[in-house]
């Protein structure tokens, strides 16, 4: 038997899960032992690798999550909230390393998780790409020194096929300059401006979510006082940034103690 973890992806035919079978099957730290789609979806039954328009990778495409992820030391997911709490509680059976990229998961959907991590390692960030993660300490430092006559804003951009807003990564960058200012995000969120909205709320934090085209991702804190503004900005523009933090925390999450860690602990950024 190899010593190689093996990797079982869900969310198979979807644009990260594409990415991530690419990735796992180039790296060899990694292995290919499983993917996962969802019943009646034309891909199951096929060989991944000829139903992503390549060859074959030895891998055949199930719809049944149990038979893929019991297998395999890690199981990567980036689907929808639903799924992802289905898929928490298999491999929380299974004591498989449970990766979370999946966004848009309500505070209620995230306390779900908590007896999976009873069982198994849970590692989930909305955001998966070293830059991010580093962007997130950045903004914790620099709202921490500023003020509140610096106004926050966090401006996100994304494909037109997204589904959830604000980014994950706007709220976690929202959720760092909260920590920074010592507030809770909750009591100084404000989303979704429209109409006649009065004068911005001095020590609200804001958030803007664009959506168009093909936009990877891309996320600017602002800082903005009189006089001056200071942007802190991450553009990605490839999601293999994405799909190699997820294999990181698969490996990093190897023999640890069950439980939720982020990325945070897996790049060992946590100050
Ligand atoms: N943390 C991070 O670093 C990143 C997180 N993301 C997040 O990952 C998630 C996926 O993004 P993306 O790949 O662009 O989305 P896609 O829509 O391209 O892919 C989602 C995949 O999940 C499957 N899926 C959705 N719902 C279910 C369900 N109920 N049961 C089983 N499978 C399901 C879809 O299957 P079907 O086609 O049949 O619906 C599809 O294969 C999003 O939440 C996104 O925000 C994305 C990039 C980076
Ligand atoms: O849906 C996406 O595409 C992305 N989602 C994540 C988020 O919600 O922040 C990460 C990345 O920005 C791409």
């Amino acid at each position: 038997m190899s010593n190689t973890p093996g990797i079982a992806i869900t969310g198979a035919s979807g644009r990260m899960g594409q990415m991530l079978i690419g990735q796992v099957f180039a790296n060899d730290r990694v292995r290919l032992v499983g993917a996962v789609e969802r019943t009646g979806h034309p891909w199951v039954g096929q060989d991944v690798g000829v139903a992503m328009g390549g060859a074959a990778l030895g891998v055949i495409v199930t719809d049944d999550a149990h038979a893929a992820i019991a297998p395999a030391q890690a199981v990567i997911d980036f689907t929808a909230p639903e799924a992802t709490l289905g898929f928490a509680a298999i491999a929380a059976q299974a004591g498989t390393v449970h990766v979370i990229g999946t966004t848009g998961m309500t505070d209620a959907q995230i306390a779900q998780l908590e007896p999976a991590s009873h069982q198994a390692v849970i590692v989930r960030a909305g955001n998966m790409s070293l830059g991010v993660n580093l962007l997130t300490q950045l903004t914790k430092r620099v709202a921490a020194a500023l003020d509140e006559d610096f106004d926050i804003e966090i401006i996100e951009a994304h494909h037109n096929q997204k589904v959830d807003a604000p980014s994950g990564t706007a709220l976690m960058l929202g959720e760092a300059a909260a920590e920074g200012r010592g507030v809770a995000l909750a009591d100084v969120s404000d989303r979704g401006r429209d109409g006649i909205t009065g004068a911005r709320k001095r020590g609200d934090i804001g958030f803007t979510a664009i959506r168009g085209g093909d936009i990877v991702g891309e996320h600017d804190v602002l800082f903005a006082a009189a006089g001056e503004r200071i942007t802190l900005r991450h553009v990605a523009s490839d999601r293999a940034v994405f799909a190699r933090g997820a294999i990181k925390a698969a490996l990093w999450g190897q023999g640890k103690t069950p439980g939720q860690y982020d990325m945070l602990d897996v790049l060992g950024l946590n100050d």
